[in-house]
């Protein structure tokens, strides 16, 4: 289902939705926020304790105080000045430590909800996405919302608070050039609004383009070896440049906006403490405010001037967030495969297609499977044989319940596969495909895989029915061995026998088997062949075969063509036919 695909009713706000993820660490972000609360109201102390310092002995020299009264007064207020800012300091010390514990630990939970609906989404979602393109957009997003759960919603809290505690004040001081003041907020929302909207336009778009930049170095590292042996170094860096052009002129753009919206935002800020400050003087000239109170207003113009000139970064970048966590709620609200079905049911083997028609959603022209009809009793040997494209790949993922048919009906005994619950009917299907993609870790926890949480001994039992205990032991560190990225450390047919000791130990009652087209040197193919008849003893095994000596033992032969079973029968049978299995086998395309 492609991302950009209209979704159901948002019930959350986004703002509201990442605060939900935080308010799952309220035993800390709580606390926290309420630190923050209190060390932003203490930061107040500062300009009012300025102001006394200030402002004091200028009005008590003009009424002719005694300066040692003075001095004594100024030293008390530096003292509770001091005294101020070391509270702060402590408290500060704990808050920030906890702002980053809430905030990462609540982008933890969501990391761990994006990536638990991740897995769960039909594999249809993932033909969709390019490759990389995906984890490229999910990591780039999620750092926006970091940036906002560690530093934006702080900085949020703390400008808030200044702001209206250093309007109360203002106020206080002098409502006339407050008022004069505030004239000038009405033009910069306004331009936060308008300016706004455009930035977090670029910014998505920005976010975008740095993903597909991600995505060319996830693509060509992972098939290094043929970008090295088609000489594409150069290519490929020119296709990562050109991404990188590409972010480069999005953020250009959004960073004229961002421009244009600072210089004003400055440029209004700045001018209207200039003119407030050039009233104020004419005040005082005129007797109209006390130098105490002028000072007052001042200072605390100058805070909340600061405080208000933080806002821009801070709403743009809870635009950006908007656009990110519009992204990851899309995913989020993407629906899973299915979870109905019975999880009690044991296959015994059997399986049938009945006139199965299938497309592909992203190719609804195709009609890849057309009127498939066959039977495998338990225990059957059952080869699917056609050219390249005839569609038993497909066969393969209807029965592992990757997609379901548009008509007709995949069964498993007597029982409906729809009826059966995903993981009920995979946990009982064992694959052994083509192109074997081991895990980084060790042998051990490759095998493992078939089945979590089984024992050394039974692991070591599998490897030696799959023919790979000799060749793992012989390793120097034996089923410790790390096979490397993607199982690259290790031969294919070598993979291939842990995939095998893999199924084995998974225990399958059905097991559906890729032969591998590419060929192995006679003695490791004589070995994963042997592993392989051990493997398929007492089970059904379906077989996509590219080999003359597969197919002739199995029990029936499916040839497909264009989605369809042309042939079906024993080997013997077919060749007596004189049709496509003929032809295939002659022109070695089984
Ligand atoms: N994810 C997909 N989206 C769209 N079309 C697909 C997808 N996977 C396969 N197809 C198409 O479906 C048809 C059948 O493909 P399938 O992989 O089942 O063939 P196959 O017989 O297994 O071929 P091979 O032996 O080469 O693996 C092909 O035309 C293929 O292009």
């Amino acid at each position: 289902m492609p991302l950009s695909e209209p979704k159901a009713k948002k019930p959350l706000s986004s703002h509201r939705w990442v605060l939900s993820y935080l308010m799952r660490e309220k035993a800390v972000f709580l606390p926290s926020l309420a630190a923050l609360f209190f060390t932003a109201v203490l930061s107040l102390a500062f300009p009012y304790f300025l102001k006394e310092l200030i402002g004091n002995p200028t009005d008590a020299m003009i009424k002719g105080v005694d300066p040692a009264i003075i001095l004594e007064k100024s030293n008390r207020i530096v003292l509770m000045l001091v005294g101020t800012l070391a509270v702060q300091s402590v408290i500060a010390f704990f808050r920030v430590q906890g702002f980053i514990r809430s905030g990462e630990a609540a982008l933890n939970h969501l990391r761990r909800d994006i990536f638990a609906h991740l897995v769960k989404l039909p594999i249809g979602f993932y033909h969709e996405q390019r490759s990389g393109s995906l984890s490229n957009r999910v990591s780039a997003d999620l750092g926006i919302v970091r940036d906002t759960l560690l530093n934006a919603v702080p900085q949020a809290v703390r400008h808030s608070v200044i702001l209206v505690g250093g309007l109360v004040f203002i106020f206080i001081s002098s409502w006339k050039l407050s008022f004069i003041m505030l004239a000038s907020v009405p033009v910069v929302v306004l331009a936060i609004a308008f300016f706004g909207r455009k930035v977090r336009g670029f910014s998505r778009d920005a976010q975008d383009s740095l993903a597909e930049a991600g995505t060319v170095i996830e693509e060509s590292t992972q098939s290094i070896a043929d970008v090295k042996a088609f000489g594409n170094e150069t290519f490929e860096a020119r296709r990562y440049d050109r991404a990188l052009d590409r972010f480069m002129d999005v953020t250009l753009r959004g960073a004229r906006h961002r421009a244009a919206f600072l210089s004003f935002i400055i440029f209004a800020l700045f001018g209207t403490v200039a003119f407030v400050t050039w009233f104020g003087a004419r005040m005082y000239a005129h007797g109209e405010i006390g130098w105490t109170n002028f000072a007052a207003f001042i200072l605390f113009s100058i805070f909340v001037g600061a405080s208000l000139g933080s806002f821009p970064e801070i709403i743009s970048q809870f635009q950006q967030t908007a656009g990110a966590t519009d992204r990851l709620r899309e995913i989020l609200d993407t629906p899973t495969e299915r979870a109905t079905g019975r999880s009690d049911i044991r296959l015994e083997g059997g399986l049938s297609f009945e006139g199965v028609n299938f497309r592909y959603p992203s190719r609804p022209d195709v009609l890849v499977l057309d009127d498939i009809r066959f039977d495998v009793r338990p225990g059957q040997r059952v080869a699917l044989v056609g050219p390249s494209g005839a569609g038993k790949s497909t066969v393969f993922s209807l029965i592992l319940g990757f997609h379901a048919p548009e008509h007709g009906r995949v069964s498993f005994d007597d029982a409906d596969s729809s009826d059966i619950s995903l993981a009920c009917l995979r946990g009982q299907l064992g694959i052994v495909p083509q192109e074997v993609l081991l895990f980084g870790g060790s042998i051990l926890e490759n095998i493992e895989y078939g089945r979590p949480g089984a024992s050394r001994e039974e692991i070591t039992r599998a490897a030696e029915m799959a023919n790979a205990h000799s060749f793992i032991s012989a390793l120097p560190s034996g089923y410790d061995t790390l096979v490397g990225p993607r199982g690259t450390k290790l031969s294919g047919g070598q993979r291939q026998r842990i995939a095998i000791a893999r199924a084995i130990l998974a225990n399958p009652s059905i097991l559906l088997l890729d032969e591998a087209t590419s060929a192995l040197d006679s003695e490791s193919e004589r070995q994963v062949n042997e592993a392989l008849e051990r493997l398929m003893v007492g089970r059904t095994s379906l077989v996509i075969a590219h080999r003359l000596s597969t197919v002739r033992h199995a029990d029936k032969i499916l040839v497909f063509s264009h989605g369809k079973i042309v042939e079906s029968g024993s080997h013997e049978e077919l060749l007596a036919r004189d049709g496509t299995y003929k032809l295939l086998v002659e022109t070695q395309l089984v």
